[in-house]
C-alpha cells in the first residue's frame, strides 16, 4: 500500500478512487516504459517516492486549494502536475511538453485514469509567448537551470501568481545565478522548503517564487535566451 506514503507525508486521507488512480498510473508508466523510455525508475516503491510523493510534496509550499490553473513545463511522464491533479482534482492543468512520445503517453494516461488535463505539444518558451499572464501557478521539475526556466515560466503567471521550482542539492548555486532573472522578471523568492525524501531518496529544495508585477518582452527568442541567459 504505497499510497500510504503520500497520505502520511501530506497528512491527508486519499479516497479509493485516488488510490486506484495512482496504481493505474504506476502500471501505465512501467508498461509504456517497456517500449518507450520515460523513466529509469521502475520499482513500484521507488516510483511512489521519487515521482508521486516528490511531486505532491510541492503542495506543502502554498495552499493548493487557492490555486485554480497550473502550467507544468516539460512534464515528461506527468511530473509533478499529474500526481497533484489526482490529489487536488479541482486543478486545471496544462502540460507543455516538447517530445511527442511523452505527449502520447500523457494522452493515453488521461483515458486510463479518467481525468482531464490539457497537453500541448510545444516548447515552453514558444507556448509562453502566446499565453502571458494566464496561470495561478507555473512549475517545472528537471527542465533546466532556474534562471532559464524562470524566463519561460514567469511571463505566463498572473501578478501574485506562484512559480514553484523543485530543485536538488545545488539549489543555492542556482538561486545565486538567478538573481538577475528574478529582478528583471519582477519576482522574488518567498519560501524555500528543504528536506530529505524518505528512505534516503535524495535531498529536495522546493522553491516558491512570487511574481510581483507585469513584465513585458519575455520570454525572448530561444537563441537569445541561450546566448545571453538572464
Ligand atoms: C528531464 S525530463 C523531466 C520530466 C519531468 N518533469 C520529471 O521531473 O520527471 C525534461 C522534460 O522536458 C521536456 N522538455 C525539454 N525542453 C523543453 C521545452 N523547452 N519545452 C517543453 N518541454 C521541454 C523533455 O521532453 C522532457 O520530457
Amino acid at each position: 500500500m504505497n499510497s500510504h506514503l503520500i497520505e502520511k507525508a501530506l497528512k491527508i486521507k486519499l479516497n479509493q478512487d485516488q488510490i486506484e488512480k495512482f496504481q493505474k498510473y504506476y502500471k501505465h508508466l512501467v508498461d509504456f516504459n517497456t517500449h518507450t523510455n520515460l523513466t529509469r525508475i521502475t520499482d513500484e516503491k521507488e516510483v511512489y517516492i521519487k515521482h508521486f510523493l516528490d511531486s505532491v510534496l510541492i503542495s506543502n509550499l502554498v495552499d493548493f486549494n487557492e490555486i485554480n490553473t497550473i502550467c507544468d513545463m516539460g512534464a515528461g511522464a506527468g511530473f509533478p502536475s499529474v500526481p497533484l491533479l489526482i490529489v487536488f482534482p479541482h486543478l486545471k492543468v496544462t502540460i507543455v511538453e516538447s517530445q511527442i512520445k511523452r505527449v502520447k503517453f500523457l494522452n493515453e494516461l488521461q483515458e486510463i485514469l479518467g481525468i482531464t488535463f490539457e497537453v500541448v505539444h510545444e516548447r515552453a518558451e514558444v507556448y509562453a509567448k502566446n499565453n502571458l499572464n494566464k496561470f495561478d501557478c507555473v512549475t517545472a521539475r528537471a527542465l533546466g537551470e532556474l534562471n532559464l526556466i524562470l524566463e519561460y515560466g514567469i511571463p505566463m503567471l498572473k501578478v501574485n501568481g506562484y512559480f514553484i521550482a523543485p530543485k536538488g542539492s545545488k539549489y543555492q548555486e542556482e538561486i545565486a545565478h538567478a538573481q538577475n532573472a528574478l529582478k528583471v522578471l519582477q519576482s522574488e523568492i518567498v519560501k524555500i522548503s528543504t528536506f530529505d525524501l524518505i528512505e534516503e531518496s535524495g535531498f529536495r529544495a522546493n522553491i516558491l517564487i512570487k511574481k510581483r508585477a507585469h513584465v513585458s518582452g519575455y520570454p525572448r527568442e530561444y537563441a537569445r535566451i541561450v546566448k545571453k541567459p538572464l
